[in-house]
């Protein structure tokens, strides 16, 4: 690499006899050019002085230069330069590879690699008196925006100098990286956990749809895919879940380590941030883990080292009869490898139920892959699911892929909306759970698979299968148990519900509904269920500001249409009901009339007597 810069070097027209010039450029220059790396400058500056502890008292000094190799910040005692010298390692001297020949600033920005340069390894012989350790720093994007560097007296020399320099460069980088990006959601992952939260672990962020949107050099390595290749990627593509259930676990479990499984079948430890600075953001862990846990999730202490449980059977018990029942049904049959379908309308927590199965069992430590049968084109179900063997179609990634059975081997595999999977693989799926085998597309070799199986539906299965869209042999090998989760108004824990969502969702803020907003609740039909009524209460909350009440003027306009509409409804229908039970008692009193007429032989007056009403009346009443 060295020999290389040096040939780099004679290409400038460098003379290794020329004396370097080491004027700084202008003083406002300098401030323009500081004030463009201020992002830079101020994530860097507590590391370099935390490196500078370092090596104190060892006559080297740190240095921060821009992406063009110009010192934009210098620490330390220059006592070991002669007085000519100083003026080298001064904010404002550039230290580029074609102005300085071979150093390892200069150099460390042309081969973008960490670059040690002794003595008289560097290019001008002016220079042969110091040794240099330097890392660049790269930006979220993969770009080179600075250099962090060391210089010394070549005496000064120390082998661990180098990889002080770069650990420190990776800290600026994690620093930068964090901060990078206002509305994502960041994870930090390592296969090992007591590696998060330090230089070791990986990050990554995502939009909070779960795009992703980048990841730094160790989260890079981790995810074995390029940055370019990533660009593609999306949470759930790359961690098997959908970024809902990030949302889920904040909310619904004391937030803690996650333990996922990356697309390439390497387990990690995961702890996610998630910033709210918008509507579609639900949880802050760590005002969540102070706040919300107490109140939402009163669970066991466990050690950080221990993935923690995403959402369990008990989050979910908030006192409604059938849920309750629901849940008694599921305890008895949890590890039993009976396969469980979940049906329900939309939003009613079919997926939420799903993880809290596979937490609750002992498959717990293995996968829970959840595929939407739903979302996936037709054409890549197979092999999503089955996998495919290197090379199988064009298009295919070149090494192949396990697919999402195999993925869940040892654990959970969580097919959702399972109506609509296509006819022709529901005839190879049922085949891969009656043989217990997984072939992928294009191989020859079955491989053995133990998952189990938990699908949900919010269509009725028998109807298809009378219109002949669904198959009866595969709908009697996944109903092993059914169970339907009511609706949001058939439920007699509303109360509780909100109580429980507005305790995450305000993020331990205080918050109540009001009586009045209440009876609104009570009424409504909920047709999206949860889902419906989480962003509600999140946008009332935004809209409360610093109250802590939700009133009605704090509601969607459309929510109050619809309670509007369905309280006109439900008065014209009470006219309606009170309309056609009078009909129904004019008609029981002239049978009541015909039948005493008849007693009394047709005698009128005798039968008003007996009826204690006038002969009039008799009269009128017999004319309807
Ligand atoms: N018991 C619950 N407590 C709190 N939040 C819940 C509960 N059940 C569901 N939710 C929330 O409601 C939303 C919808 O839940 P989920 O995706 O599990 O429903 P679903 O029945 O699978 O919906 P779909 O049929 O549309 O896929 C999620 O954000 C989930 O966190």
């Amino acid at each position: 690499m060295l020999d290389e810069s040096h040939q780099r070097c004679a290409a400038y027209g460098l003379s290794t006899t020329e004396k370097p010039d080491f004027d700084p450029i202008a003083r406002n220059d300098l401030s323009l050019i500081v004030e463009q790396n201020r992002v830079l400058y101020t994530h860097a500056l507590p590391v370099m002085e935390t490196l500078y502890d370092q090596i104190i008292n060892t006559h080297n000094m740190v240095v921060l230069t821009d992406a063009n190799g110009l010192i934009v910040h210098a620490l330390g005692d220059d006592d070991f330069l002669e007085k000519a010298n100083r003026v080298a390692l001064q904010p404002g001297v550039s230290w580029s590879e074609e102005g300085k020949g071979t150093n390892a600033i200069g150099t460390a920005i042309v081969e973008k690699k960490p670059t040690l340069v002794h003595a008289n390894q560097h290019y001008l012989r002016a220079n042969h008196f110091l040794t240099c350790s330097a890392a660049p720093i790269f930006n979220h994007q993969g770009d080179v925006i600075g250099v962090l560097d060391v210089t010394g007296d070549k005496s000064s020399y120390h082998q661990h100098t180098m990889a002080l320099v770069r650990m420190s460069a990776q800290m600026i980088e994690n620093h930068l990286f964090s901060a990078a990006f206002d509305d994502a959601i960041t994870l930090h992952f390592h296969s090992r956990p007591e590696f998060i939260g330090t230089l070791m672990e990986g990050i990554a962020s995502f939009s909070p749809s779960g795009r992703f949107l980048s990841a730094s050099r160790s989260g890079l390595f981790q995810l074995g895919l390029p940055l370019s290749a990533l660009k593609t990627h999306t949470f759930s593509s790359l961690f098997g879940l959908p970024v809902s259930a990030l949302f889920d676990h904040y909310r619904t479990a004391c937030p803690g380590l996650l333990n996922l499984c990356l697309h390439n079948g390497v387990r990690v430890f995961v702890r996610a941030e998630m910033r709210r600075t918008n509507l579609t953001f639900h949880a802050m862990p760590e005002a969540l883990a102070r706040d919300a846990a107490p109140r939402v999730a009163p669970q066991p202490a466990a050690s950080e080292t221990q993935p923690r449980r995403m959402s369990s059977l008990r989050y979910l018990n908030t006192g409604d009869a059938q849920v309750e029942r629901l849940i008694e049904k599921l305890s008895k049959v949890i590890g039993r490898d009976i396969p469980i379908l979940v049906t329900g309308e939309t939003g009613t927590g079919k997926d939420l139920l799903a993880q809290a199965i596979h937490n609750d069992s002992p498959r717990a430590k293995g996968p829970f892959v959840a595929v939407n049968c739903a979302s996936i084109p037709e054409t890549l179900i197979e092999s999503e699911l089955f996998g495919y063997e290197d090379g199988a179609f064009t298009g295919a990634r070149k090494k192949g892929s396990i697919g999402k059975i195999l993925q869940a081997n040892g654990g959970t595999l969580f097919l959702d909306e399972i109506g609509d999977m296509p006819m022709s693989l529901q005839v190879r799926l049922l085949r891969v759970l009656q043989d217990r085998m997984v072939t992928p597309l294009g191989s020859t070799k079955s491989i053995p698979v133990n998952v189990a199986l938990i699908c949900a539906t919010n269509r009725n299965l028998r109807e298809m299968i009378a219109l002949n869209t669904f198959r009866e042999d595969l709908y009697y090998r996944l109903n092993g148990l059914v169970v339907k989760l009511p609706p949001l108004r058939e439920r007699s824990d509303l109360d509780a519900v909100i109580e429980k969502l507005l305790a995450t969702e305000a993020e331990g803020r205080p918050c109540r509904v009001s009586d009045e907003v209440m009876r609104m609740f009570r009424q409504h039909k909920w047709p999206g269920n949860f889902r419906q009524l989480t962003n509600l209460l999140r946008t009332a909350i935004v809209m409360l500001g610093d109250d802590a009440e939700i009133l009605p003027e704090h509601l969607p306009d459309d929510f109050l249409d619809d309670i509007s509409h369905a309280q006109r409804q439900n008065a014209s229908d009470t006219i309606e009901r009170i309309v056609s039970d009078m009909s129904r008692l004019e008609d029981v009193e002239a049978s009541v009339i015909r039948k005493s007429l008849e007693a009394h032989g047709g005698n009128v007056s005798a039968t008003a007597r007996a009826l204690g009403v006038s002969r009039n009346t008799i009269y009128r009443k017999m004319q309807h």
